[in-house]
């Protein structure tokens, strides 16, 4: 049977999985870390990628593979191919005055205007995570490497060029050079950009130049959904393999997604499903025929990977509000959740508006967190642990009102990521949603997204009419409905107080 792999080269680290390209039988994995901090040197997360490829034994047997990965990050590249700063990630926020003077600029002045053509135009309005707002702080902050930008790729594309073989002149591990114009994206990815339009499929240099103030740059090409964009080098991959027997001659690179475009295929999302995602950064996202053009703000209107739109509402405040709630507190995954737990919904008033890195829904690069109702009552660790997570949450919970208030329908709820396998979150969670709670089997979710596309694109590669392959998910646990209106309603009452 032929093997197929995925990649998620995600905020905190490199995930890589290979699957049976037929059954979707997971057959082995690996991970590697990424270093902490909002900007990174690329090389990284190539550093990663291999040693996650090491420990998943190789990726010598595989017949074609995918890169799903962080979304709007700028790797900038100079003509020789090289990364001209290090990366600035989705959570930096230095280029919110950037947004700002961006949708002024639209709008002639008008922001309410101006919020409104971005989103018109790429479907979303501008905040400081958006690839094209970084764009314009380059160009504000650093001319001189801002002159030097020959191409601008996003982590998965940059990734799966060098996988390519291709990379800055003189490197041993790029054998092809730099070829800029070998850079590939997909829609999904691309859509978090800025500088391109989902709904037409086409980038758009005239917004590109509004930020960079040039246009000379080359942007990845954007393939098809299941085209394969380059094959691996031998170099990279092992020895080449053919793609349909699995022995042969080339391991075939698909156009790889964006993380979360990336698990809405892992997940196999289709209308009326919503994913919870909580790791690095919280997602509330649904799949729709159209994207929406949300002029609020509060959400994204991107592609998925299939040819759909993928809605997205994106906190920056997940995961890591729950390891700082561990550092504050001292305990490990499961004392914090032991801690939580012996708390009352609610935690007696106690409440966290958890913007510890600002936030980006509501657009508040800014604000940082606040912890309203400490008394003698509350100041208990159990208070506090819950408090953290009830916090977090209720900025989800905003999260998947305001994808409704886009007319999304909400039939079937599913909780991923990292802090998703906390029982505490388990528990809070369908009392915050109010809804029950499907949780999918432990698993990396966005490699499994691009593993299920290289299996589509090795399909392909045989069948041009080929669909996606039926893997199933599997919903290991579903958890009733709990409403505890109180944890919201106590929330909402000091969030912007903060
Ligand atoms: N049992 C757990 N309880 C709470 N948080 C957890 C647990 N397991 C992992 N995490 C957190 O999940 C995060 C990583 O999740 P992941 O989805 O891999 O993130 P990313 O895709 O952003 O790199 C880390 O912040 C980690 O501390
Ligand atoms: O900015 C977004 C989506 O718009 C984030 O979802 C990033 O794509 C990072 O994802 P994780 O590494 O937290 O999964």
């Amino acid at each position: 049977m032929p093997l197929v792999a995925g990649v998620d080269t995600s905020t905190q680290s490199c995930k890589i999985v290979v699957r049976d390209a037929e059954t979707g039988a997971l057959v082995r994995s690996g991970s590697a870390k990424h270093p902490d901090g909002t900007e990174v040197d690329p090389q990284h997360w190539w550093d990663a990628f291999q040693e996650a490829a090491a420990a998943a034994g190789g990726l010598a047997d595989v017949a074609a593979l995918s890169v799903g990965g962080q979304q709007h990050g700028m790797v900038t590249l100079d003509a020789d191919g090289r990364v001209i700063r290090d990366a600035l990630l989705w959570n930096d926020t230095r280029s919110a005055p950037s947004a700002e003077a961006l949708i002024a600029e639209l709008g002639d002045g008008n922001r309410a205007a101006g919020a409104q053509a971005w989103a018109d135009a790429v479907g979303s309005v501008l905040v400081a995570s958006l690839t094209i707002t970084k764009l314009r702080w380059l160009r504000d902050n650093e001319p001189e490497n801002a002159a030097r930008v020959a191409a601008v790729a996003l982590p998965h594309d940059w990734l799966s060029w060098r996988i390519a073989g291709y990379g800055p002149a003189g490197d041993p591990t790029a054998p092809l050079g730099p070829q800029l114009d070998k850079l590939f994206t997909d829609r999904s990815d691309a859509s978090g950009t800025g500088y391109y339009d989902a709904s037409t499929g086409l980038y758009r240099p005239d917004l590109l130049e509004r930020a960079l103030g040039r246009v000379d740059v080359v942007l990845p090409r954007v393939v098809d959904v299941a085209e394969a964009g380059a094959v691996a080098h031998p170099t990279v991959a092992g020895s080449a393999v053919d793609h349909s027997t699995g022995s042969g001659s080339g391991c075939l690179i698909g156009p790889g997604a964006g993380d979360n475009a990336g698990a809405s295929l892992g997940l196999g999302m289709t209308p009326g499903d919503i994913a919870i995602s909580i790791g690095t950064s919280g997602v509330v996202s649904a799949v729709a025929p159209k994207r929406t053009a949300d002029g609020s703000g509060a959400i994204n209107g991107f592609a998925d990977a299939t040819g759909n739109a993928l809605m997205l509402a994106v906190t920056l405040n997940a995961a890591r509000v729950l390891d700082a709630a561990r550092e504050v507190l001292d305990v490990d995954f499961d004392g914090l959740a032991e801690l939580a737990l012996q708390a009352p919904p609610g935690s007696d008033g106690l409440v966290l508006v958890p913007y510890l890195e600002g936030e980006r829904t509501p657009n508040r690069p800014d604000a940082t967190g606040t912890l309203h109702g400490i008394r003698l009552a509350t100041s208990t660790r159990p208070h506090l642990a819950r408090a953290y997570i009830e916090g977090m949450l209720c900025g989800l919970a905003d999260g998947l009102d305001a994808l409704r208030a886009q007319g999304v329908s909400v039939e079937r709820v599913m909780l991923i990521g990292g802090a998703a396998q906390s029982p505490a979150v388990q528990r809070i969670a369908p009392q915050v949603f109010g809804l029950p709670i499907g949780i999918p089997e432990p698993g990396e979710y966005v490699a499994d997204g691009a593993a299920r596309q290289a299996a589509w694109v090795l399909a392909v590669a045989d069948d041009p009419d080929a669909g996606a392959p039926a893997w199933s998910t599997t919903i290991a646990t579903t958890l009733d409905a709990d409403p505890k209106p109180v944890i919201r309603e106590q929330y909402g009452a000091v969030r912007d107080l903060s």
